[in-house]
């Protein structure tokens, strides 16, 4: 596969500290890449790498078919939005997307024309005359992007651009930020912790942990089919269980002994209230309601089994379900986490089930 942007096993040092282990990834021409992963998993150096504000000990990067490493950070080609937006106090909008093509010494007349173009794009032409402090956080974080596209550049790297921004603010940001880059067809990367963020921006997402990827792959891909445990913890609401035999459909005869590490998804199981209510209730476990959180769309809710607590969720047309009330939960899957690999293991009372069908 041809890459617009790809790191070659990338390692980075700082002193004896491993920021960058042997990382490798690219983003394909036009595509929105989101890194995700915790803090100081090394998202930033990756970037910082790629925009030339970084050198790696080792491995290649590449940008547009040219090995980048040597090349100065001015001469790759590459845009780069700060999380703190980084704008020009003392200049009016329209002069902070126009500075970099001045540094350039680029004709006024193409300036004005570009500076117009860029406005309209980001819907900041009524606000061109307005100072930095003038504009709401959404605004600034435009005009952070705008004047980063100002040079036409081949990349474009974002650092946490909305983590500096309301919650409400900030999902219309995403939205629009996706459809901007789409119809730009600019090639982009942008580094996040939020997975809800990566999930509903990003047509690609590179999980990162401890500066090595975990995996890459589309936002389905990622949810899906997680290839490591790590991945299997980070993404979704996991709750991890130590010994997953104990549950009814786990536990059987041809199961391994030792470690039997696994992750149950709030998705994996069905609720109820009763027997009624619930598809396969042979397979079913007791269990009783430790805590509910209403979500806006459905209610969160901790359910002890076995001793354990695991998080369901409920639909708000349903009869809502207790502090203290016994319910069933059926168990449909596990992600068995075994010696480094994750594995999907369906509940075998549907195995069986499906044979008796
Ligand atoms: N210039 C530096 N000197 C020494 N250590 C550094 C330097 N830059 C980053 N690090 C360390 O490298 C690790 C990775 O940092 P980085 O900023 O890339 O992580 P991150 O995933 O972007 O984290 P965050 O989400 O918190 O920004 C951290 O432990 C950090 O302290």
């Amino acid at each position: 596969m041809s890459y617009e942007v790809e790191l070659k096993h990338i390692e980075k040092y700082f002193g004896s500290f491993k920021a960058a282990d042997d990382a490798s990834f690219g983003v394909e021409k036009g595509q929105l890449a989101g890194l995700l992963g915790p803090s100081g998993s090394g998202k930033t150096t990756l970037l910082r790498m790629l925009a030339g504000l970084e050198q790696p000990d080792k491995g290649d990067i590449w940008i547009a078919g040219r090995r980048g490493n040597k090349i100065p950070a001015r001469e790759r080609g590459i845009g780069f939005v700060f999380q703190n937006y980084a704008l020009f106090r003392h200049m009016t909008v329209r002069d902070n997307l126009a500075f970099g093509l001045r540094v350039q010494k680029v004709d006024d007349h193409i300036i004005k024309v570009r500076t117009d173009e860029l406005l309209e794009l980001t819907g900041l032409t009524a606000v061109a005359k307005r100072y930095p402090q003038q504009l709401s956080g959404g605004q600034r974080q435009r005009v952070a992007f705008a004047r980063a596209l100002a040079p036409n550049p081949k990349v474009l790297l974002l650092d946490e651009p909305f983590a500096a921004i309301d919650a409400k603010v900030r999902k219309e940001l995403r939205s629009w930020l996706r459809e901007a880059i789409h119809n730009l067809g600019i090639t982009s990367l942008f580094v996040t912790h939020d997975q809800d963020e990566a999930v509903e921006v990003a047509d690609k997402i590179i999980i990162v942990n401890k500066g090595r990827i975990e995996q890459a792959g589309s936002p389905v891909e990622i949810y899906q089919s997680p290839q490591t445990p790590f991945v299997a913890d980070f993404i979704g609401e996991s709750v991890k269980v130590e010994d997953y035999t104990r549950f009814k459909g786990f536990g059987d005869e041809n199961v391994s002994s030792g470690a039997h590490q696994g992750i149950i998804r709030p998705e994996f199981i069905e609720l109820a209230k009763d027997e009624r209510e619930i598809s396969l209730p042979l397979g079913a476990e007791q269990g009783v309601v430790k805590a509910t959180y209403f979500r806006g769309s459905n209610m969160a809710v901790d359910i002890e089994v076995r001793g354990q607590i695991l998080r369901a969720a409920r639909s708000l047309e349903k009869e809502p379900l207790q502090v203290g009330d016994k319910a069933l939960a059926f168990i449909h899957r596990i992600y068995s986490l075994e010696a480094g690999q994750t594995r999907i293991i369906e509940n075998r009372a549907k195995r069986q089930e499906s044979v008796v069908i």
